[in-house]
């Protein structure tokens, strides 16, 4: 069930993706953030290199970031034509005032450029946690506006969530959603092993819950900052909280916070430890 894994490269990682891990076993999908400092041309050179390795890129595309209908319409055709881009990754973006006239993740879908462009899964993000800024009515209500107007044009679509410190919000808020009727695949965000410090500097610059609480339940110890924290107690406790029978089709998004050698080792002991061998298999 949890097979298929994805994960991110930034476009600095991306140039090194042909050389991941021995026998890290292949990512399904390999996303590449939005950073605002980097160009468009790096990001379709980033999704190319990703496609030349032969993995799939998925680009995120950050509507509050992007200039206008030109600007989204030429990146499209760039991913398309040097990448072979199909799936995309849409997000609001984290400004507060969007630079163009996309101020949502749905006004890029409304734009109707994704199916001209060839784009056939569309993600969108998932909140297990409260957002800093947006309240979750808003959010639930985005997200099926979303899904309803992707489905209306014929494109598929998957949720990825943010990352989160709390398995059993992630729980809850899966159960939530499947209670809604949403029955499109879902990708749970989960930090890569990295120092307790990095994870809390991601967690502030992401907006994502640390209270002494979650932090403490997914093993971190705030004494120890430069000591490593996988993600095993979170994903023995999601592993033991899903149900076949209702919890949908459900996989896994890692963000390499720690580097992909890091995660590559963890892999390999994850899954030695886990009786689920395939975890990761892509
Ligand atoms: N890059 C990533 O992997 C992720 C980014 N995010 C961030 O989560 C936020 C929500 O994104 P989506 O789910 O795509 O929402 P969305 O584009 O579907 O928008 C949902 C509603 O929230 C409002 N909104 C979105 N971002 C906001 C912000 N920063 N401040 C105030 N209102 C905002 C929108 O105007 C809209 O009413 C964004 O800030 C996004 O950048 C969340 C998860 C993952
Ligand atoms: N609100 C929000 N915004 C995001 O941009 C975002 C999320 N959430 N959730 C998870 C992923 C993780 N993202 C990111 C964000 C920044 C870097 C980044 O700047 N990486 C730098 C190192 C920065 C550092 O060490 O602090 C790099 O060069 O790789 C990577 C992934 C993007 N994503």
């Amino acid at each position: 069930m949890l097979d298929a894994y994805s994960i991110e490269a930034t476009t600095k990682d991306a140039a090194a993706i042909g050389a991941l891990p021995q026998d890290m076993p292949r990512p399904a999908q390999v996303f590449v953030p939005y950073l605002h400092e980097e160009s468009d041309d790096q990001r379709v050179a980033a999704c190319a290199a990703i496609r030349a390795a032969g993995l799939e890129p998925v680009p995120h595309l950050s509507a509050r970031r992007l200039e206008g209908l030109a600007e989204l319409d030429r990146l499209l055709n760039d991913l398309r034509e040097q990448a072979d881009v199909r799936c995309v990754f849409v997000i609001a973006g984290d400004i507060a005032t969007a630079a163009g006239p996309f101020n949502d993740s749905l006004s890029l879908i409304e734009t109707g450029l994704f199916e001209t462009h060839g784009i056939e899964n569309v993600g969108i993000a998932g909140h297990p946690d409260d957002h800093p800024e947006v309240p979750d009515n808003i959010l639930w209500d985005a997200m099926l506006a979303k899904i309803a107007a992707l489905e209306a044009r014929g494109l598929q679509t998957q949720v990825v969530t943010q990352f989160s410190f709390d398995a059993t919000r992630v729980l809850d808020w899966l159960g939530e959603l499947r209670a809604r009727g949403i029955t499109v695949p879902v990708r749970i965000g989960i930090p890569g092993p990295t120092s307790v410090r990095t994870l809390l500097r991601y967690a502030a610059r992401c907006g994502v819950a640390a209270s002494a609480s979650a932090v403490a339940k997914y093993g971190l110890s705030l004494s120890r900052l430069l000591g490593n924290a996988g993600p095993d107690t979170f994903l023995d406790q999601l592993n033991a909280g899903l149900d076949p029978a209702t919890s949908g089709e459900v996989r896994l998004h890692l963000f390499p916070f720690g580097g992909f050698s890091k995660v590559a080792d963890w892999m390999e002991q994850f899954s030695r430890r886990t009786s689920s061998s395939t975890l990761f298999a892509a």
